[in-house]
């Protein structure tokens, strides 16, 4: 595992107990489309992200994965010139802004940004096109198991070449295997995930280091009686529909490229995972 890092440059402001919800991401657009710098923002999503930390250093604390976390994805997308990526977890678009710059830059074809939240949506759409990324990232808006199953039946998307989680994270094994049960996750995908090792998601981090002997007893057993009760003990109850039927692709096996300690821009610890499916 490599060491965690530390720049005071990226401090963003300190969550509290308000995350998000109390229109902080409008303020966000209004405060960009208000700079008296506007035009030079136009087309240039490295100033765009500029604008996006200042706000979360100067007003609000919002949640997006940060530079230097991000930076690490961008060297694997640089590597592996990933043509279709797909996030599960867009909020205001720093994320899908920061990805789908370096997708552009590796010659890849589309990224797209699934979001429940409409308002967050509108949001990262306004921010997208103005960093004239619009031609290369998509936001869509809905239940993530919903879309990824909605674009793989309309034949919107054959499979991915990255997925990058970074929704609830409770939801991150359930949708890795909906992924995998659609063929969107085949052998060679890169998987990264946000949040991995912050206050641990055992659910995800175990799947990931399953051998295929233990998937498939996994999947002849079925879930334990207790499983939802546990799960919910840890992540809190209540937030999103579990759906502890999936069964994946118990074939496929991840190699884990890289975990990446890091401290979140508020200071707190937390880490990023690079798998690849084999
Ligand atoms: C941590 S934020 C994403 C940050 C973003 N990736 C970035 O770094 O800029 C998590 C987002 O996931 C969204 N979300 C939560 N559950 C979701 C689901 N089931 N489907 C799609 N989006 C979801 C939330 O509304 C929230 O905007």
């Amino acid at each position: 595992m490599a060491e965690a890092t530390s720049d005071k440059a990226e401090e963003y402001k300190v969550p509290g107990n308000i995350w998000f919800n109390d229109g902080r991401d409008v303020e966000l657009l209004r405060s960009i489309y208000s700079n008296p710098s506007l035009s030079k923002l136009r087309n240039n999503p490295a100033g765009i992200l500029d604008a996006i930390d200042n706000f979360t250093r100067e007003k609000y604390f919002l949640m997006n994965i940060g530079a230097r976390k991000a930076a690490i994805i961008c060297k694997y997308i640089a590597d592996t010139k990933p043509s279709t990526v797909v996030e599960l977890g867009g909020y205001v678009g720093y994320s899908a802004i920061v990805f789908g710059d370096a997708v552009k830059r590796a010659g890849g074809q589309r990224f797209i940004s699934l979001e429940r939240d409409p308002l967050f949506a509108a949001v990262a759409r306004s921010l997208i096109d103005l960093a004239g990324l619009g031609d290369i990232v998509k936001v869509v808006v809905g239940k993530s198991n919903d879309i990824l199953r909605f674009m793989k039946l309309s034949g919107e998307i054959e499979s991915l070449d990255m997925l990058f989680l970074d929704h609830w994270k409770v939801l991150y094994r359930q949708d890795l295997k909906l992924c995998e049960e659609l063929g969107l996750v085949i052998k060679g995908t890169l998987v990264c995930a946000d949040n991995y090792t912050a206050t641990g998601n055992p659910l995800f981090s175990d799947y990931l280091l399953s051998s295929i002997e233990e998937k498939k007893s996994a999947v002849k057993e079925g879930p334990r009686a207790d499983e939802g009760e546990k799960i919910k003990e840890t992540f809190g109850p209540g937030r999103e529909d579990l759906n502890l039927d999936l069964k994946g692709n118990p074939e496929l096996l991840y190699e884990i490229l890289e975990i990446v300690e890091v401290v979140e821009p508020d200071g707190r610890p937390d880490g990023v995972a690079v798998a690849r499916a084999t």
